[in-house]
């Protein structure tokens, strides 16, 4: 009957969520582990990348920014559950080209960095920051390498589950799964009131990160800044706020040091031409040029078009209210001329 199938379901999500976490042994060790500095790591740089930590190095980095911003002490997370959640996230990440765990570290640092260097801190809760680190970590969760579109064109179960913002929905989904497994969740503190909105940021958040309601939020945001808003408080401009937040950490390899970028963007061109590849194949489709090996000349002059229509505009406005991100804006300029000179040369 209905009851027994429900029991089975719930039996059958807990042992798929037993895979899905951190072993034992591997939480031990984290736990036992010394943790850098956050200078050792660079941490509070908009220059950071991740090239030469080991894997190792990345969970231990997670943890210096929760340590950082007194999370573990401000919300009772105990130690243990959380080294269990940051390597229970990480194996949830998929070893795809560019959407895997080192790009939610990366995008997590961009935000501590925003909230301590960028300054950004003093208008968010201690709440809002706790929700705003583990979002970034999530935010990309169990990524297959493909994006919205593809799920569509495939008919894909993600995409019958949700018909918008669809990965987005089953990266939020995915932190949820963590969170209520075993011993992972780094919530379990929090008053009923502080679960529900902190759960509530990490969601907004998360969904945030669909480029495709980018462009809607900047809108709103370039109207609010344009009246001079600045106390950004009350709970629609704040999830606004972060919204663009989260954009601005999830693009931020654009405004990395040349040799950063120029890597990264390689790994990105990597992952779209796999989907491209797909969608010839399985599809017999013609992907877009962005994802067509056949067009790779055209990528220097897509990366300009990117970094004008999204990129810039959006340091641009965030800047120009909280003056000290600027080195995103800087730095994304920099690179700019980089990628205008490339396209030239072809
Ligand atoms: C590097 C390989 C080419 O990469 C791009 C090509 C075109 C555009 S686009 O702005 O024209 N646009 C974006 C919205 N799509 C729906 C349509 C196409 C963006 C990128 C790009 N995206 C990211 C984010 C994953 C990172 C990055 O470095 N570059
Ligand atoms: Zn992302």
């Amino acid at each position: 009957n209905a009851c027994k199938l429900m029991a089975k379901q719930k039996v059958a999500l807990e042992c798929l969520s037993y895979h899905a976490t951190a072993s034992t042994e591997d939480t031990s060790k984290l736990c036992q582990d010394n943790i850098p500095s956050a200078e050792i790591y660079n941490l509070y740089s908009f220059q950071f990348h991740d090239f030469d930590l080991s894997d190792e190095d990345t969970c231990r980095a997670t943890l210096r920014m929760f340590l950082q911003c007194n999370l573990v002490e401000k919300f009772h997370i105990p130690y243990d559950v959380l080294c269990r959640w940051i390597l229970s996230v990480k194996k949830n990440y998929r070893p795809v080209k560019y959407h895997n765990w080192r790009h939610a570290l990366n995008v997590a640092q961009t935000m501590f960095a925003m909230l301590k260097t960028g300054k950004m801190e003093r208008f968010m809760s201690d709440l809002e920051i706790l929700g705003l680190l583990v979002a970034c970590l999530c935010h990309d969760l169990d990524h297959r390498g493909t994006n919205n579109a593809f799920q569509t064109k495939t008919e894909s179960p993600l995409a019958i589950l949700y018909s918008t913002s669809t990965m987005e929905h089953h990266h939020f989904d995915q932190c949820v799964m963590i969170l209520n497994s075993e011993s992972n969740n780094i919530f379990q503190a929090l008053s009923p009131c502080d679960y529900k909105d902190v759960m509530r940021v990490v969601e907004t958040a998360i969904l945030s990160t669909d480029l495709a309601m980018y462009f809607k939020k900047r809108a709103k945001f370039h109207e609010l800044v344009e009246n001079g808003e600045f106390d950004w408080q009350s709970q629609e401009k704040k999830e606004l706020l972060c919204g663009m937040m989260m954009t601005a950490c999830d693009v931020s390899a654009i405004a990395k040091p040349w040799e950063v970028q120029h890597k990264v963007a390689k790994l990105v061109a990597d992952e779209f031409f796999d989907q491209g590849d797909l969608e010839k194949l399985q599809l017999n489709q013609q992907p877009i040029a962005m994802m067509d090996r056949e067009k790779k000349d055209e990528l220097p002059q897509m990366q300009v078009g990117f970094i004008d229509m999204i990129c810039l505009p959006l340091y641009k406005v965030l800047s120009d209210t909280f003056p000290w991100i600027l080195p995103l804006y800087t730095g994304t300029a920099d690179n700019r001329q980089r990628w205008q000179d490339l396209a030239e040369k072809v």
